[in-house]
C-alpha cells in the first residue's frame, strides 16, 4: 500500500518535494492532494504534477480521510499555526524546516503531536542522505578517533528573496540556512546540548540577520564553529576534524552528494529530476520521505534521524543565537 501523501502550500519547495516522490516507486509513494490558499494555484500544480484533488484551503486537508500523512511545504511564519492545524485533526505532519519561528512554537507542535498520537517530524532532509548516514557510521566506529572540532559553513546570496529579507515573512540567513549547520554539529555530538554558545551577527535594515557566526563549546573540550550568510557565497561544506583524520563533507553539505575521509573521495550520486526544481540537489527529498513511510510502516511517531526532542534543541539553540545577535520576530511575544 502506497504512503499517500498531501501537500500543505502549492509553492517552490512543495514543486520540488513533488518531482522528488516521482523518483520512488508509485507503489511507495503517492501524492493524493494539494491543498493551497488559492485553489486556483492547487488546481495549476495538481495538473502539473499529475495530483488527482487539489483544495483551495488547509483546512480541506485537514478534513481529508484519504491521506496518510502532510507534508507543511509554505513559509516558516505558517509552520506553527498549520501544524497545530493538521496534528490537531490528527494527521501525522513532516513539517519543512526551520520547524517554526522559536522554541515555544516548536513545543506546542511536539506536544500536539504527542496529545493525538500522530507522527510528526522536522524535514531536516539532510539527515536521510546517503552521505550523513555513513558520516554518522564513522563517527560510531571512530574512524578519525575522538572529534575535537566540528566546522560548518552556508553561504547563499539570495538578498532577492523577499522571504529571505522580509521579517514578516520569517527572513534571515538563521532560520533557512544556519539551521542546517547547526543541524549538523548537533548531529555530530550525538544531540548533546552545547555548554556555551557565542554568536555575532550583522543585520540588514528590515532587523534580520545577514551574517552569522557562531562558535559553541560542548564537553571533552569539543568545539564547533558555524558560519552562514544569505549574501555572501561560502564553501558551503562541512569539516569534522579528529584525533585521527577528518572527514568532509563537500558543499552544499545540507544536500550532499560527496564525502572525502582522510582524503579518499567517494560521490553518492542523486536521480535526475523530470521536471524542473527550484533547489539544488532537490531530489534528495526522497529520502526523507522514504524515511517517513518506513517510521509510519513500523507504527513510530517520530524519526530517529531527527528525533523531536533534538528539534526543540536546535531551535533553542537558535533562539540563544538570535538573542545575541539582536533578531526578534513578533511570534516571539505572542
Ligand atoms: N528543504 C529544502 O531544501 C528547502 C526548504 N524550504 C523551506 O520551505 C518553506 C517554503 O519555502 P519556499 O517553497 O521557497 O516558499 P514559497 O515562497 O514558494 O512559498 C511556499 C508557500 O507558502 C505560502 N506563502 C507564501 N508567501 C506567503 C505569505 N506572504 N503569507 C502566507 N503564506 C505564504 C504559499 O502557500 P499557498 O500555496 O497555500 O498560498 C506558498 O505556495 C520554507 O519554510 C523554507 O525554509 C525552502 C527551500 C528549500
Ligand atoms: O532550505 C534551503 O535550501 C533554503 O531554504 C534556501 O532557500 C536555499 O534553497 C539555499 O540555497
Amino acid at each position: 500500500m502506497a504512503t499517500r501523501w498531501g501537500l500543505c502550500g502549492a509553492g517552490k519547495i512543495s514543486n520540488d518535494f513533488s518531482v522528488a516522490l516521482k523518483t520512488l516507486p508509485p507503489g511507495d509513494h503517492q501524492i493524493a492532494v494539494v491543498a493551497s490558499r488559492s485553489l486556483e494555484r492547487a488546481q495549476e500544480f495538481a495538473k502539473r504534477h499529475g495530483i488527482p484533488k487539489a483544495y483551495g484551503s488547509y483546512e480541506e486537508l485537514a478534513s481529508d480521510p484519504d491521506i496518510d500523512i502532510v507534508y507543511v511545504g509554505v513559509l516558516h511564519t505558517q509552520h506553527w499555526k498549520v501544524g497545530l492545524l493538521f496534528l490537531k485533526a490528527g494527521k501525522n505532519v513532516l513539517c519543512e524546516k526551520p520547524f517554526a519561528m522559536n522554541s515555544r512554537q516548536v513545543q506546542d507542535l511536539v506536544a500536539a503531536a504527542k496529545r493525538n498520537d500522530v507522527f510528526l517530524m522536522e524535514a531536516i532532509w539532510s539527515r536521510c542522505f546517503p552521505v550523513h548516514a555513513e558520516v554518522r557510521r564513522l563517527l560510531a566506529e571512530e574512524a578519525v578517533g575522538e572529534v575535537k572540532l566540528v566546522k560548518a559553513y552556508f553561504g547563499s546570496p539570495q538578498l532577492h528573496i523577499p522571504r529571505s529579507v522580509a521579517k514578516e515573512l520569517g527572513g534571515g540567513a538563521l532560520l533557512d540556512i544556519g539551521v542546517y549547520c547547526l543541524q549538523f554539529v548537533l548531529m555530530v555530538f550525538r544531540g548533546e546540548r552545547p555548554l556555551s554558545i557565542q554568536a555575532s551577527g550583522v543585520l540588514l535594515d528590515s532587523g534580520v540577520d545577514e551574517s552569522v557566526v557562531v562558535a559553541l563549546k560542548f564537553s571533552r573540550n569539543r568545539i564547533a564553529f558555524c558560519a552562514f550568510s544569505i549574501s555572501a557565497r561560502l564553501p558551503n561544506d562541512a569539516v569534522i576534524c579528529g584525533t585521527k583524520g577528518s572527514i568532509k563533507v563537500l558543499g552544499p553539505m545540507h544536500c550532499p552528494t560527496t564525502l572525502v575521509v582522510n582524503d579518499k573521495e567517494t560521490e553518492y550520486p542523486l536521480p535526475e529530476p523530470s521536471l524542473p526544481m527550484n533547489f539544488t540537489n532537490s531530489t534528495g527529498l526522497r529520502y526523507e520521505a522514504e524515511e517517513v513511510r518506513q517510521c509510519l510502516l513500523k507504527g513510530l511517531k517520530e524519526s530517529p534521524l531527527m528525533p523531536l526532542a533534538e528539534s526543540v534543541l536546535l531551535t533553542e539553540v537558535m533562539d540563544e543565537i538570535r538573542k545575541q545577535v539582536g533578531v526578534v520576530f513578533s511570534q516571539d511575544s505572542q
